[in-house]
């Protein structure tokens, strides 16, 4: 990439192709110049002025233009970039933005690399590294939630946890080297409680950190929810009813359900697999004993088990053997056939979070969606204050390496090594902090990441 050319560039900022409107960018000195150069403006009027959209035809020659087209001129430096920014809003579909790009690279510009526009708006310094990660977050986003999360990226929320992070650091920082440079005045005791308060609440807020990607995981890739329970309890019967459709086949028979079965659900942007399974007990039909053991298997896979009994009938063994498969911080207890009365459960299973439900009238169904998605939301919420989710695995190395080194300067502190050491290892870890939103981005970090992005962002 030509880090610093200095070139105005063009790209199409739609797709071209069907559509009734297509927009072509351009940004840099020349973009002004082209305009007035290639635009021929319904009303003759004399200057362009910024943030105003004209009617006119586009083309070399006003006698026979490409398209009518709108064209708005930005004026540096209040523009996406911070140069001189130009629209072209044309006609929809394969030829016109073509041409219209094609005229504009004939009189000077050039085609804009991927991701060029909101690299210069980083250059340029109206947004920072995690900021124009964001923007590709939102618009590779496949959910609700994946949009929510680069929309707070995009605003600067993580940004704005970094430098909080980094002025303790360089709190820290100042006073072991105040007193690195004047070793004669012995430390005193509130300081050097001060470097290791600091540091240590620094790493505190770092593992937060860290911690929120897992969460952010889950919720960008979908979560697995597994309904398991003995035979004949209604597991089938209530994957029907979530999905609204008689997917499973269900019967008064136990052990019904052979196989596991797979189905996509969206809880308000959650999107969440769940899997039907067949009912877990001793057989001695080979084919349902395959079937249990593929169940137990998708134990493991899933990040929560729906737990379900028949609360008409009661526990049995089966059922505590069945529950004693699963990890319990990720159980959640279904009662199912409310409809026919509930006895009371055994007090064992007092301490597992549970919903009340029929599978066969749909009361409680909404109670069991929202508190699928409390199980996930909250456990992330928690992890991270005001809902701020780091998303990106290089954001997540950054943040890694960063533990480390406070983690190192901890250690060197607390064996009263040089402070020389301890501040070393802080500088580092500011390093790393600074890598996430650019401040110390190596060029082919940056390369890397703009690289991702699409053509005309
Ligand atoms: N037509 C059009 N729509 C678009 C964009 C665009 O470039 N063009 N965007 C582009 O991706 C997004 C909007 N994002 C933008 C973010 C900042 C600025 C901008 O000019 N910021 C300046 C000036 C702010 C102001 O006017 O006060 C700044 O922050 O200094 C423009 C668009 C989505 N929609
Ligand atoms: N009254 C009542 N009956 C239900 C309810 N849920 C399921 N049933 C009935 O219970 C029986 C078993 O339902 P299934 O959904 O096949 O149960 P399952 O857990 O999938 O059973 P297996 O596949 O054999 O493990 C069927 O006759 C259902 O109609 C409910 O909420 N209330
Ligand atoms: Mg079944």
């Amino acid at each position: 990439m030509d880090y610093g050319d200095r070139a105005t560039i063009a790209a199409p900022a739609t797709v071209f192709g069907q559509g009734g409107i297509g927009i072509i960018r351009i940004s840099g000195a020349l973009a002004l110049p082209l305009l007035e150069r290639l635009f021929h403006p319904r009303r003759k009027n004399k200057k362009f002025s910024s943030h105003r959209l004209y009617l006119g035809n586009f083309g070399l020659s006003a006698e026979e233009p490409i398209d009518e087209v709108m064209a708005v001129f930005m004026r540096a430096p209040h523009t996406y970039t911070r140069e001189d920014v130009v629209e072209i809003h044309c006609h929809g579909g394969a030829v016109v933005g073509r041409r219209i790009l094609e005229a504009l690279v004939e009189q000077g510009a050039r085609l804009a690399h991927p991701g060029e526009f909101t690299l210069r708006a980083f250059l340029n310094g109206r947004i920072d590294l995690s900021q124009a990660e964001g923007v590709m977050q939102l618009i590779n986003a496949q959910s609700v939630l994946g949009q929510r999360l680069a929309m707070r990226h995009l605003q600067g929320a993580l940004s704005e946890r970094c430098s909080a992070l980094r002025e303790t650091l360089c709190d820290v920082l100042s006073v072991v080297e105040a007193w690195i440079d004047f070793p004669e005045e012995d430390l005193d005791p509130s300081s050097e409680n001060r470097i290791r308060s600091h540091l240590q609440e620094s790493l505190g807020q770092v593992k937060q950190l860290l911690e929120s990607f897992e969460s952010g995981r889950v919720l960008r890739e979908g979560v697995a929810v597994l309904i398991l329970g003995r035979p004949n309890v209604g597991k089938s019967s209530l994957l029907n009813a979530l999905l609204g459709s008689e997917r499973a086949i269900v019967t008064d028979l136990p052990g019904t359900t052979r196989d596991t079965l797979e189905e996509q659900i969206d809880l308000q942007g959650l999107r969440a697999r769940f899997i039907d399974s067949a009912g877990l007990r001793d057989s001695s039909d080979p084919v349902e004993q395959e079937g249990v053991r593929r169940s137990r298997d998708k134990i493991a896979e899933a990040d929560l088990v729906l737990f379900m009994v028949d609360g008409n009938q009661g526990l049995t063994d089966e059922d505590f053997g069945a529950l004693g498969l699963c990890d319990f911080h990720k159980v959640l207890l279904v009662v199912n056939k409310s409809d026919l009365g509930l006895c009371d459960l055994d007090s064992d299973l007092q301490s597992l979070p549970r919903v009340h439900l029929s599978a066969k009238t749909g009361q409680g169904l909404d109670d069991l969606r929202s508190r699928i998605r409390e199980f996930f939301l909250d456990a992330s919420e928690d992890s991270c204050g005001e809902g701020l989710f780091v998303t990106e695995e290089r954001h997540y190395d950054c943040l890694v390496r960063c533990s480390e080194s406070l983690h190192r300067a901890l250690g060197a502190h607390d064996d009263g090594l040089s402070l020389e050491f301890v501040a070393l290892d802080i500088r580092q870890g500011l390093d790393h902090l600074g890598e996430i939103t650019g401040e110390t981005a190596p060029e082919e970090i940056l390369q890397r990441i703009f690289e991702r992005f699409c053509i005309g962002k």
